[in-house]
């Protein structure tokens, strides 16, 4: 074993683009963080700090220049079983029902037909869509299309399930819904998420410690532990730890030296304004 603390680890991340024009773009610049065995990290960070390209690394969608990820102390190359992806687009095989989609996973890590649709049957279970088995993707609500793609990464009883941006398509009040829906199953189930998202409250309300991330290139600020008591309810929101950590994770995502000019061009648009009316 590498480190027996995290179950999940990335050491020095580093991931560099091509460009068009022939220039390197480094987006990860050795990124390196842990998640303990049964524990919810989320990813937060500016748009385009590298939090999906450090997830799809983590699963296998995308190789590192260099760095790497380990699993249960084993070095991660290419996908695996072992790591569930959750995406935000709805990526459910239209052409197939509900239970067909569950069961896909399965007969291709060699499950047999009877025991993939027994097994698919009770992840619907879980996910508390048994009753929409035979449905189709289109005939199902986003949120509940959300809920089969969880069905659908849980059912080969991945180590770790990887969520990126999950709930990113949703209306607001569907996704409270799945956030409390999600901690309910992550309660139950052995199972450790790895959730990347840019919502400062999803990531306050759900996890236990947050990665942020900054941007030009993507480094770690900060690793940040939240102290909110769970079970976690839309009272937890106002909550003064939530209140005042939530701030702590916003000030770290948009430092005050990067608001400051916005402010202060506020300022000068204020005076201007004020000048005129007294004109
Ligand atoms: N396949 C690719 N080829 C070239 N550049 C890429 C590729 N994928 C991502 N990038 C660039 O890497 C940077 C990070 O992208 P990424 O999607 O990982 O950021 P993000 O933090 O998830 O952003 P957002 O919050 O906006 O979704 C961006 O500048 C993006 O343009």
């Amino acid at each position: 074993m590498e480190n027996s603390e995290f179950i999940l680890e990335a050491k020095n991340i580093v991931k560099e683009f091509d460009e068009s024009d022939g220039s390197i773009h480094r987006v990860l610049d050795g990124v390196s963080f842990g998640v303990k065995h049964r524990e919810f990290l989320s990813i937060i960070g500016p748009s385009g700090c590298g939090k999906s390209t450090l997830i799809r690394i983590a699963a296998g969608l995308e190789t590192a220049t260099s760095g790497k990820f380990f699993l249960d102390g084993k070095m991660v190359s290419g996908t695996g079983a072992e790591r569930g992806m959750v995406f935000q687009k709805y990526t459910l095989f239209p052409w197939l029902s509900v239970k067909q989609n569950v069961m896909f996973g399965l007969e291709s890590i060699g499950y047999g037909k009877d025991e993939a649709e027994e097994s698919a049957y009770q992840w619907l279970q879980i996910v508390g869509l048994d009753k929409y088995a035979s449905y189709y993707p289109k005939q199902l609500s986003g949120g509940m299309q959300q809920r089969v793609a969880i069905a659908r990464a849980l059912a080969p009883q991945p180590r770790v399930l990887l969520m990126d941006e999950p709930f990113g398509a949703l209306d607001a009040q569907t996704r409270s819904q799945m956030q409390k829906y999600l901690l309910e199953v992550w309660k139950n189930i052995d199972i450790t998420i790895l959730f990347v998202t840019h919502d400062l409250d999803e990531a306050v309300f759900l996890s236990d410690r947050i990665l942020t991330l900054q941007a030009n290139p993507g480094k770690v600020k900060e690793m940040v532990t939240v102290n909110v008591p769970r079970p976690r309810t839309e009272e937890s929101l106002f909550l003064p730890e939530f209140v005042t950590l939530r701030k702590h994770v916003e000030d770290l995502i948009h430092p005050v030296s990067e608001t400051k000019p916005q402010e202060e061009k506020f300022n000068i648009i204020n005076m201007v304004g004020k000048k005129n009316a007294a004109k």
